[in-house]
C-alpha cells in the first residue's frame, strides 16, 4: 500500500515526540484556555471524567492484581497525570506551581471554552461505518515470553489462554520473540504477548516492547508487561516508560488462574478491536492510493499525515513523510476552509510542486471528519482530470502524465474500468505487473529526470513487443544502405509477411521447390546416400584431424566426401571427441544412420542451405562446447543435444524463407499458422525421422523422462535459430550474463559503455537455456565470424540463395521479400557489411567474452574491413567477389615469394 495509515493512527503521538512528550504535557496542561480550541473541547470534559473514573479505579484497585491502560493518547495523557497527581511529581516540573497547574487542566469544565461559535462549524460527529469494522471472533493467540525456565506465571498465562480457546507459546528470548513476527514463519502471528518485566537482567521488556512495535503489521498487537507486586505497589512506579515503549497494559504478577482468564479475555477483544480499526484505516487508506483524484488527509492542527498516490506524483512528494504542515503544500482559499472546521466546502487550492517553481491550480473539494463535535480529520480531494487539462494546456509531459492517461481512458470508458476491475479481482498477476508497478513506486519523490527515466522504460515495458528490435540511429552504420536495410528487416520482421498482395499456387512439398529440377544432382546425391560407409582416405583423414580447430577446412570436407561433409563429420566429432553414443546409450551404427538419414535430408542443390551449412554449425558447437565455460555448466547429455540439434537444424531447408513459404501458402506455412514456419519443420522433422524406424532412434533407449529432457532441448535449440527472435535470445542472455558499470546515460538510453561479465547467474536452469540457445544461434551464423576465405565463401553462397529467391518470386509473382537481392543490382559487400553491423557484431561480442574465444570478434571485424575495402573499390557482383579474392591470394603469394 502506498499511503501511510499508521500515520493517520498515531498522529497525536508523533506531534508530541516533535518535542518530548512530558514537555507537550506540561505546555497543554496548565494552559487555562487551549490554543487549539478544538482539540480542548474534545478533551476537557473526557479529561475530567475519565481521570476521576480511573483514579477511582487506581484507588480501589491499587492493590489488586490488574491495571489497565487504554490505548489512545488521550488515555495516556490522563494515566500521565494522575500517576503525576499521586506521585505529586511531574517529569517537566516537579513544582508545586506544575502540579496545581495540572490540576487545573484536569478541571477544565465546557464553561472554560472561549465562547466561540464551534458548533456551526464543526462537523457532527462522523458515522464509522460500522461494517468495516467488524472484527471476526478468532481464537486468542497468545505468546509469552519469560526468559527463566518454567516460569509459573507464563504456565498460568498460558493455561488461560488454553482456557479461553485460544493458543499459546511461551519462548525464553527476545529474539525468539521477534521471530515469532517474521513473515515467513509458519506460525500465526500473535496478538497478544506478555512480557515478563521484571527482572530487567535477565531482559529488558521495554526494549523488546520497542523492537515489536518497530516490526510491521503490530499495531494491533496487544502487549502485556508483568510487574513485579512490590515494585507496582511502590509510590514511585511509573507507567509511562511501559507506554511509550508500546505496552497496552500492565499486569501484576500473579499465578490466579482466573485473574488470568480475565485478563485474557479483555486482551482478547481489545485485539480484535484494534486489528478490525487497523485493518479499516489500512482499507481506506488503499482506497485512497487507488483513487485516480489527488486525496490529503490532515490532522486537526493542519499538518499532512496521508497523501496518496495521485497527489505524490503532482506535486513530488514521498509517501510517507511524516507530518508536514499543510501551508508547505498548499496555499489559497482552500487552506483557510481547511483551518475553519467547516463541515464541507469547495474551493480552489494552489498545489505546489516541489521539483519546479509552479504550482497547480486545481478545484478541491474538503471535508471535515469527527468522532465527536470537534474536527479530528481534514480530507482534501483535488480533481485529477484538471491536472491532466492543465498539464495538456501547458503541453508539458510532467510526471502526472501516466495517471492523466488513466484517468482520461477509465473515465471515457466506464465498461472497460468494470472489466478492470474484475481482472483485477483474479489472482494473477504477471511478473510485468509487478516490475512495472515496482517501478512507478520508484519515482515517487524521485528527482524529475530519474522521474523521465523510469517513465520511459514503463512506456517501453507496456509494449508487448520488449524484444522487437529497432534500428537504432547509429552513425557508425550504415542505415542508409537499402541492401543492409533489406536483409536485416527480412531476417528480423514478420512485417514483410503481411505484404502477401499477389499470390501464386503454393508447392504441397518443400521438396519439389525449384531446386528439384536440378535432377542430376539429386541422383548424385541420392547414389551417394545408398553407398554410405564411414571409410576415411588418408585426405579426408587429415581433413578430420582438425576437426576441432576453427579454420576446420569444410569447403574441403565438402569436396572429399562429394558432398556429404555432415555424416564424416558427425561421426568424428558426436561418435568420436564427444562420445554421444555414450550418452544417449546408443550403438554407433545407430548414430551412423541418423547422421545419414538426417544429411540425406538436406537439400544438396541449396546452395547455402545444404548439409555443408549443417556440418559447419555442428562444428562450431563442438568447438564451442571445447571451452571452459561450457564444459562446466553443461552436462555430457545437455551437448549431445547440442551436437543433435546442430546437425538437424535446417533439415529439409528449402532454400527460401518462411516469408516466401507464407507469401506462396506453402503447406507449410499453413501447418505452422505462419509462425516459425521452417524452425517448426526442422524440429518437427528430426524427431519424425528418428523415431521412424529403430535403426536410426538414436534416442530408443532413453527411458522417458531423459528422452523428454533431450527432446525439449533439440526442439528449444533448433527454435532458437529462428532469426525474427534473434534479439529476444541476445538481450536475455546480456540481460543475465552482463553488468553495466554505473553511470550510464541520464534518459537510461543505450550507452557505449563497456558490459562486464556476470557469471553469478550460471548454474540456474533456465539460464543455461539461455546459454544454449546463444550457443547454436552463434554457430547458425558463424560464418561471419570465420577467417576471410571460409566467410566469403559462405556470402557468396547465402547470396546466391537470395537471388534465387527473387528470380523465382519474380517468377512466381509473389511479393519480393528482398527486392534488393537481385543479381543485376546487389553489392554482395554491403549486405555482408550490414549484416556484421547489425547481427553479428553484438552478438559474437557478447558471446566470445563468455566463452572467452576473442577470435569470433577479430575476424568479423577483419572481415567487416575487407568488405569495406572491396565495396570501396566497387565491387558489388559475386563474380567481382571472386576476381577480388583471387587476386588478394595472388598478391599474397607473390610477396611470400
Ligand atoms: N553471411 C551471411 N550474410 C547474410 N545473411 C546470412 C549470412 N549468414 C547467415 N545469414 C542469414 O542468417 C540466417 C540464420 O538462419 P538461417 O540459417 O535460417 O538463414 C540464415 C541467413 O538467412
Amino acid at each position: 500500500m502506498g499511503c501511510t495509515p499508521s500515520m493517520l493512527l498515531d498522529h497525536k503521538n508523533r506531534r508530541d515526540s516533535t518535542g518530548s512528550q512530558e514537555a507537550a504535557l506540561a505546555k497543554i496542561a496548565p494552559t487555562p484556555v487551549c490554543q487549539n480550541k478544538a482539540v480542548q473541547a474534545a478533551r476537557a470534559p473526557r479529561a475530567s471524567l475519565e481521570s476521576d473514573g480511573f483514579s477511582i479505579q487506581l484507588s480501589s484497585k491499587k492493590d489488586s492484581y490488574v491495571s489497565q491502560m487504554g490505548n489512545n493518547f488521550a488515555t495516556q495523557l490522563h494515566i500521565k497525570r494522575i500517576s503525576e497527581k499521586l506521585h505529586g511529581e511531574g517529569s517537566s516540573s516537579g513544582s508545586p506551581g506544575a502540579r496545581a497547574g495540572r490540576r487545573s487542566s484536569l478541571a477544565l469544565t465546557p464553561e472554560d471554552e472561549p465562547l466561540v461559535d464551534i458548533a456551526n462549524r464543526s462537523p457532527p460527529p462522523s458515522q464509522v461505518p460500522s461494517a468495516l469494522l467488524y472484527a471476526p471472533a478468532e481464537p486468542l493467540e497468545l505468546l509469552c515470553v519469560f526468559p527463566e525456565r518454567g516460569s509459573r506465571v507464563c504456565a498460568a498465562a498460558c493455561s488461560a489462554a488454553a482456557r479461553s480457546g485460544g493458543e499459546s507459546r511461551a519462548v525464553r528470548s527476545a529474539r525468539e520473540a521477534l521471530d515469532a513476527f517474521r513473515r515467513d514463519q509458519d506460525a500465526k502471528q500473535p496478538h497478544v504477548v506478555v512480557i515478563d518485566a521484571r527482572q530487567i537482567q535477565l531482559m529488558d521488556a521495554t526494549l523488546l516492547a520497542r523492537a515489536i512495535r518497530g516490526m510491521k503489521n503490530t499495531q494491533h498487537v496487544i502487549l502485556i508487561a508483568v510487574v513485579k507486586k512490590s515494585a507496582y505497589l511502590k509510590d514511585d512506579f511509573a507507567v509511562l516508560p511501559y507506554l511509550e515503549a508500546g505496552f497496552n497494559r500492565i499486569m501484576v504478577e500473579t499465578l490466579g488462574a482466573s485473574a488470568w482468564c480475565a485478563e485474557m479475555l479483555q486482551a482478547r477483544a481489545a485485539s480484535a478491536t484494534a486489528r478490525a480499526q487497523i485493518g479499516a484505516v489500512a482499507a481506506l487508506a488503499a482506497a485512497a492510493d487507488r483513487c485516480r483524484d489527488l486525496v490529503a488527509v490532515t490532522d486537526d492542527q493542519q499538518r499532512i499525515l496521508l497523501t496518496n498516490k495521485s497527489w505524490c506524483r503532482v506535486v513530488g512528494s514521498r509517501l510517507e513523510e511524516g507530518p508536514r504542515p499543510l501551508t508547505e503544500a498548499i496555499s489559497g482559499e482552500a487552506l483557510r476552509l481547511a483551518a475553519s472546521g467547516v463541515r464541507e466546502w469547495e474551493a480552489p487550492i494552489m498545489l505546489r510542486r516541489r521539483a519546479t517553481p509552479d504550482s497547480v491550480l486545481l478545484p478541491c473539494r474538503g471535508s471535515s471528519v469527527a468522532l465527536n463535535r470537534s474536527t479530528s480529520h481534514v480530507v482534501l480531494v483535488c480533481e485529477a482530470a484538471s491536472v491532466m487539462e492543465g498539464e495538456r494546456a501547458r503541453g508539458s509531459l510532467h510526471s502526472i502524465r501516466r495517471g492523466s492517461l488513466d484517468v482520461r481512458s477509465v473515465a471515457s470508458d466506464g465498461l472497460r474500468r468494470t472489466s478492470l476491475a474484475k481482472l483485477q479481482g483474479l489472482p494473477l498477476e504477471a511478473p510485468i505487473t509487478k516490475v512495472i508497478s515496482l517501478l512507478s513506486t520508484a519515482t515517487e519523490g524521485a528527482p524529475p529526470s530519474t522521474v523521465a527515466c523510469i517513465e520511459r522504460a514503463v512506456d517501453m515495458l507496456r509494449t508487448s513487443e520488449l524484444y522487437s528490435p529497432q534500428m537504432r540511429e547509429d552513425p557508425k552504420m550504415r542505415t542508409e544502405d537499402p541492401i543492409a536495410t533489406d536483409l536485416i528487416g527480412a531476417l528480423l520482421s514478420r512485417e514483410q509477411l503481411n505484404t502477401n498482395l499477389a499470390y501464386m499456387q503454393g508447392t504441397t512439398n518443400v521438396l519439389s521447390s525449384r531446386r528439384s529440377s536440378n535432377d542430376s544432382t539429386v541422383v548424385r546425391s541420392q547414389a551417394n546416400r545408398t553407398n554410405m560407409k564411414h571409410k576415411t582416405t588418408g585426405q579426408l583423414r587429415e581433413v578430420l584431424d582438425t576437426a576441432l580447430s576453427w579454420d576446420f577446412e569444410i569447403f574441403r570436407l565438402e569436396d572429399l566426401t562429394r558432398g556429404r561433409p555432415l555424416t564424416h563429420l558427425g561421426l568424428t566429432l558426436m561418435g568420436g571427441r564427444f562420445d554421444v553414443c555414450s550418452a544417449l546409450e546408443c550403438d554407433e551404427r545407430t548414430l551412423l544412420h541418423w547422421l545419414t538419414i538426417i544429411e540425406t535430408n538436406y537439400h544438396a542443390v541449396n546452395t547455402y542451405h545444404n548439409s555443408t551449412h549443417a556440418a559447419d554449425v555442428l562444428q562450431a558447437v563442438a568447438f564451442f562446447l571445447e571451452k571452459d565455460r561450457l564444459k562446466s555448466v553443461l552436462e555430457p547429455l545437455e551437448a549431445a543435444a547440442a551436437l543433435i540439434s546442430a546437425a538437424a537444424h535446417d533439415i529439409d531447408h528449402p532454400g527460401t524463407s518462411s516469408a516466401f513459404l507464407c507469401n506462396s501458402r506453402h503447406s507449410l506455412a499453413i501447418l505452422y499458422n505462419d509462425v516459425c514456419v521452417l524452425e517448426s519443420h526442422h524440429a518437427a522433422l528430426t524427431f519424425k525421422l528418428t523415431l521412424n524406424d529403430d535403426r536410426v532412434n538414436i534416442f530408443k533407449n532413453l527411458d522417458r523422462d531423459t528422452y523428454k529432457n533431450v527432446r525439449h532441448n533439440v526442439i528449444d535449440m533448433i527454435l532458437a535459430t529462428e532469426m525474427t527472435k534473434h534479439f529476444e535470445h541476445l538481450a536475455k542472455f546480456v540481460n543475465v550474463f552482463y553488468a553495466r558499470s554505473s553511470g550510464s546515460k541520464e534518459d537510461g538510453m543505450q550507452t557505449d559503455e563497456p558490459l562486464s561479465l556476470d557469471t553469478t547467474a550460471l548454474t540456474s536452469p533456465e539460464n543455461v537455456v539461455l546459454i544454449k540457445r546463444m550457443m547454436i544461434k552463434c554457430a547458425d551464423v558463424s560464418n561471419a565470424s570465420r577467417p576471410q576465405k571460409f566467410a566469403f565463401e559462405w556470402a557468396r553462397r547465402i547470396a546466391e540463395e537470395y537471388f534465387l529467391q527473387t528470380d523465382e518470386e519474380k517468377a512466381k509473382d509473389l511479393p519480393v521479400v528482398m527486392p534488393m537481392f537481385d543479381r543485376a543490382t546487389c553489392s554482395i559487400p554491403r549486405s555482408q557489411i550490414g549484416f556484421i553491423d547489425y547481427i553479428i557484431i553484438d552478438m559474437m561480442e557478447a558471446w566470445a567474452a563468455f566463452i572467452d574465444m576473442p577470435e569470433l570478434v577479430t575476424h568479423a571485424r577483419n572481415n567487416h574491413a575487407r568488405w569495406r575495402e572491396l565495396d570501396e573499390a566497387g565491387v558489388t557482383t559475386i563474380a567481382d567477389v571472386r576476381r577480388a579474392q583471387r587476386q588478394a591470394i595472388t598478391n599474397t603469394n607473390t610477396t611470400e615469394e
